[in-house]
């Protein structure tokens, strides 16, 4: 197993390409070639670290200053217009696309400050202007927290506008500074005093980090377990209202949250990065242990696309900090030597000195003993693997693409879509289906850990190492190629594949990157008409867009065989964070 001291580094723009890493937007439309060919793909990953989806901008230019400085200038004082210099109209930026972050917060703004008034100010070309200039400073309580995780407040006075507050939570008198140009219908705020907390909510004490309230990772650490799960719980109740456009009575109680083991020292991988040196700073020699003010190895800052430096991250596994504490020291002596910026990457992985058929082979008893069970590394190559143990299935993958980030909650999670797909018990028993399809299946996760339910078990996803890495897994756990079977390629392709698997019989599990399934995939999934789909999203707005247009198509069908929301539940992957997971099961009736 590749185990490295040295971080094998790769630009942030790379890092970026991946596909499991775009933020949600327009349901992506399927790539020419559809047919079932292998895609390469590079690392993957469902949940975007260091976003602050509220403060993420709509836009980069004109904004309401722009605007005014072009409405307001008195004409009197101004010097005569060349005729050849024609003053450019500014155009209002476009509206956030259906299901980003910006939309989210978008609706959250109108449900706040009401939708008629919010078009009838857009229409009046008024949705950019904001009655602070940037600095300002004022006194403001907050109504309700975003889905993003911050606070949110109608400006005093204004029935029209509404301000964006990091760390802010509902009923709390805050003192704050507006910073930047005015998004749409609102303006983003920092928290400069809590005058008056919400102390049924707020608990300072219970705070972990140094960084908390500048990182922009982490949005909880101030409130219970309890209340960060009913949050999320509303977050994903929230989206079904807001994206599934399906009837209310026709949606199920979200369910409580599945709260994870553990709340800190949970995250598997993360992905610090820094910066070269400007070109300003002269190369010297760095002293030993020295660690130069101007370089920030880190994190984003909140609502910033800036990098701060930080020393380690109390939510990451203790072997991911240690190493990572390491390498900044070697980081910083050698500093003048980057020519580009440099995303590291720090996957937490069992120990691989023992062969994996050798590890798998042992006795109860003996894997109680043994170390290659127990005993956790820090990986830092891309390509290097990582291994991890789900219930009772070893994983391996190579440690830059996908695989889930908090390994404490996964046989909770594996373990809910098991019971679940088994049904609700009829008089006559229940029986339980028989094929199992696994659809952006990763290293295979859920077609491994659930293949003992099943007669057959066919896994497709567009990363062909992933693949490699599934195929290798269902060898490892013993699990034959009569009975499971994995193919790299577009989602959409596997229904030509699983043509004999029995609809009436089969379970169908989703687990899309965040921008959720495109059209082809969905079209193709209800005309199989499995018996059962559980749909598993890091973004519950894609999530509740998809399953409210899988459950209209079958509206109307000939055989009265439509599909229904029977459960939708979240499960807290990312404590301390906004973050949701949330699994939804449809059941053909
Ligand atoms: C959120 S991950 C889920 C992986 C897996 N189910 C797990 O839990 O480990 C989404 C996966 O979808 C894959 N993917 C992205 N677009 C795809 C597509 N069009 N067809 C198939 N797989 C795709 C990504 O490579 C990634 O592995």
């Amino acid at each position: 197993m590749a185990e490295s001291t040295i971080p094998q580094t790769r630009r942030a723009s790379e890092l970026e390409s991946d596909p499991g890493d775009e933020s949600c937007a327009k349901r992506p439309k399927v790539d020419g070639d559809a047919s079932g060919v292998e895609y390469a793909t590079g690392g993957t990953e469902g949940v975007v670290e260091r976003i602050d989806e509220d403060l993420a901008p709509l836009v980069k230019e004109s904004t309401v200053n722009d605007m005014q400085s072009n409405s307001l200038g008195s004409e009197k004082n101004q010097p005569p217009k060349r005729a050849t210099k024609k003053k450019r109209k500014q155009k209002e930026p476009p509206l956030p696309e259906s299901c980003s972050a910006p939309d989210v917060l978008h609706q959250e703004i109108c449900h706040l400050l009401g939708r008629e008034a919010v078009e009838s100010i857009t229409a009046s070309g008024g949705a950019f202007k904001s009655p602070y200039p940037d600095g300002h400073e004022l006194e403001i309580t907050i109504e309700k927290v975003g889905s993003g995780g911050s606070g949110i407040a109608r400006a005093p006075g204004s029935e029209s506008w509404a301000i964006v507050v990091p760390f802010a939570l509902p009923e709390e008198k805050v003192r704050v500074e507006i910073v930047g140009r005015p998004e749409r219908m609102y303006s983003n705020a920092k928290m400069l005093e809590i005058l008056q907390p919400n102390e049924a909510w707020r608990d300072d004490s219970r705070v972990r980090c140094q960084y908390f309230t500048q990182c922009g990772g982490c949005q909880y650490q101030m409130l219970s377990s309890e209340k960060q799960l009913d949050l999320k719980k509303n977050v994903i109740t929230r989206a079904y209202e807001t994206y599934s456009k399906l009837p209310a009575a026709s949606l199920p109680s979200t369910e409580e949250t599945t709260e994870s083991p553990l709340v800190y020292k949970y995250r598997t991988k993360i992905t610090p990065h820094f910066e070269r040196p400007r070109k300003s700073i002269k190369p010297y020699d760095i002293k030993d242990g020295e660690h130069p003010p101007w370089l920030k190895i880190g994190f984003n800052l909140v609502g910033r696309n800036e990098t701060m430096d930080i020393e380690e991250c109390p939510i990451a596994t203790d072997v991911l900090n240690e190493q990572y504490k390491k390498d900044r020291k070697d980081i910083a002596q050698k500093i003048f030597s980057y020519k580009k910026g440099v995303s590291l990457m720090y996957r937490d992985s069992l120990d691989g000195s023992l062969d994996a058929v050798e590890m798998m082979s042992l006795s109860t008893t003996d894997r109680e003993l043994s170390e290659a069970f127990t005993k956790h590394v820090c990986v830092t190559d891309q390509k290097g693997l990582s291994r991890e143990m789900v219930g009772d299935y070893l994983f391996e993958y190579t440690a830059g693409s996908f695989f889930q980030n908090n390994n404490t909650i996964l046989p909770l999670l594996v373990d809910y879509v098991k019971d679940t797909i088994a049904g609700p018990s009829t008089s006559s028993g229940t029986k339980h289906p028989t094929h199992l399809v696994d659809t952006y299946c990763g290293a295979g996760l859920f077609a491994i850990s659930l293949s003992d339910r099943f007669e057959h078990v066919a896994g497709i996803e567009l990363s062909s190492a992933s693949i490699a890495s599934a195929k290798r897994n269902a060898e490892l756990n013993q699990i034959p190629p009569t009975k499971i079977s994995f193919l790299a390629g577009d989602a959409a392709n596997i229904f030509d594949v699983v043509r004999s698997f029995p609809p009436s019989q089969t379970v169908v599990v989703i687990d899309p990157p965040r921008k959720g399934c495109d059209e082809a995939f969905i079209k193709q999934l209800v005309e199989f008409r499995a018996a059962t789909v559980v749909y598993v999203s890091c973004n519950v707005h894609t999530q509740a867009r998809d399953v409210g247009d899988i459950v209209r198509r079958t509206e109307g069908d000939d055989e009265g065989r439509r599909y229904r929301v029977e459960r939708v539940r979240g499960f807290d992957l990312f404590p301390q964070t906004a973050h949701v997971e949330s699994v939804a099961v449809l059941r053909l009736f």
